[in-house]
């Protein structure tokens, strides 16, 4: 398990880092330590709409005993010309503003009769009070995103906060998604007997676009040699992993393992279920990994052994999901020796988490309404319901 895992993330490099507008750094990871070239805020700057003073010219007013202070200047958002305050004067100054050199605090509107020429100050203001001082958020410098940090929005944020109209991040990794099988339809086409219509490409392409990879993706290859090869040959040299479903197990027809073993891909039964049956090396120089058909083994070895790899490929400090202790809400049983990863309904309000359908890899139909998968370790049979167990919220 953890072998093939290590197999799977030492296929793939990191892919290189490329420059990119901040609108298109969702998702990806930062490739360069993000450091501030500004402090933030970048001026001392006012709290609230109000007035500017030195506080001692407004110390002790009340709404009984208010003081008036004439109306020097007048300081929205945005203006850069800075007029020093007067001693005895305020600025009327608005919420973004510079407070002006010799002004220590800011009285809100509220707190006065909001006068232009002159104003009376109902309550008095300490030292400081609503200055938002440069600085004190971001210093000049200062690394604010290290490098593998995930762009979301908050870290895109800040970048432009900053002032960079670009970031060096990782590209995404280019994945060419092939599902085999002869039995294989396009939805929406009429079902001969025995025909399926083709759902892992689908599945997967999503997969990988999920974990913040490009997927190209091929859906009908049949389970013949030849036309694999011809199908894979003229996309090798643009992509950076071959994803398969199918044709790897111990039957006739293994298109995928026929096709790949001699090239020096490795064919093992992995101790995990579902997705036993599993491949990984490089074909003509490409990694490949060769996941089983059954679409829920598919679903499952992508999450647990390719997704980490994608993530940690495209440059992702945190390439795993979280991982959670949950409580199971009913018993389970689980046989010795392979690593199970049940399909779980998770409520993260009670901490409880139920499975869901059972262990069958050809049970779509519960995999698309659980939300996690629940872990249980390999020498564990049985849980009783109340346990411990570790669960990958999916969603
Ligand atoms: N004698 C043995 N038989 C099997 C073994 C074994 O060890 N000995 N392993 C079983 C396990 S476990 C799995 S998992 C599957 C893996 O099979 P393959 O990877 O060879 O996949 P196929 O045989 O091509 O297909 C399996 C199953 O999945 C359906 N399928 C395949 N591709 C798609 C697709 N793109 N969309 C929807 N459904 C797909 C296919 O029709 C089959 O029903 O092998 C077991 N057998
Ligand atoms: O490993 Mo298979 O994936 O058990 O169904
Ligand atoms: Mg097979």
């Amino acid at each position: 398990m953890a072998e093939h895992r290590a197999t799977v993330a030492g296929l793939l490099g990191r892919t290189p880092a490329v420059r990119l507008p901040l609108a298109d750094c969702l998702g990806l990871a930062l490739a360069e330590d993000l450091t501030a070239p500004i402090p933030l805020p970048s001026f001392d700057n006012s709290a609230m709409d109000g007035y500017a003073v030195r506080s001692v010219d407004v110390a002790g007013a009340s709404q009984d005993r208010p003081v008036e202070l004439p109306v020097a200047e007048d300081v929205p958002a945005g203006r850069t010309d800075l007029v020093p305050l007067q001693p005895g004067t305020a600025h009327r100054i608005m919420t973004g503003a510079p407070v002006p050199p010799g002004a220590d605090a800011v009285v809100p509107v509220e707190h006065t009769d909001a006068g232009t020429e002159r104003v009376r100050f109902l309550s008095a203001a300490a030292p400081g009070r609503n200055v938002r001082k440069a600085g004190e958020d971001v210093t000049e410098g200062a690394t604010v995103l290290a490098a593998g940090t995930e762009l979301g929005p908050a870290q895109l944020g800040l970048a432009a906060a900053v002032g960079r109209a670009e970031l060096a991040v990782h590209r995404r990794p280019r994945v060419l998604v092939l599902s085999t099988g002869s039995e294989l339809v396009e939805p929406g086409a009429r079902l001969q007997p025995g025909q399926i219509y083709e759902s892992n490409g689908i599945m997967l392409a999503a997969a990988v676009r999920e974990a913040g990879g490009e997927a190209e993706l091929l859906r009908f290859v049949p389970d013949d040699v030849a036309e694999f090869r011809a199908a894979l040959s003229p996309r090798l040299s643009t992509v950076d992993l071959v994803l398969t479903s199918g044709g790897v197990s111990a039957g006739a027809y293994e298109v995928v393992k026929d096709a790949l073993a001699e090239h020096g891909v490795r064919f093992t039964k992995v101790a995990v279920q579902p997705g036993m049956p599993q491949g990984a090396g490089r074909y003509l120089g490409v990694p490949v990994v060769t996941l089983p058909g059954n679409p829920v083994s598919s679903h499952v070895s992508f999450e647990v052994f390719v997704r980490p790899a994608l993530r940690a490929a495209a440059g992702h400090a945190q390439p795993h999901r979280p991982r959670l202790s949950a409580e199971l809400a009913e018993a389970v049983r689980s046989p010795r020796g392979r690593r199970q990863y049940l399909r779980g309904d998770h409520d993260p309000a009670t901490g409880r988490v139920r499975p869901v359908g059972g262990p069958g890899s050809h049970l779509l139909g519960s995999l698309a309404v659980a939300n996690c998968l629940i872990e249980i370790p390999e020498q564990v049979t049985e849980l009783p319901q109340g346990s411990t167990v570790g669960v990958v919220p999916l969603r």
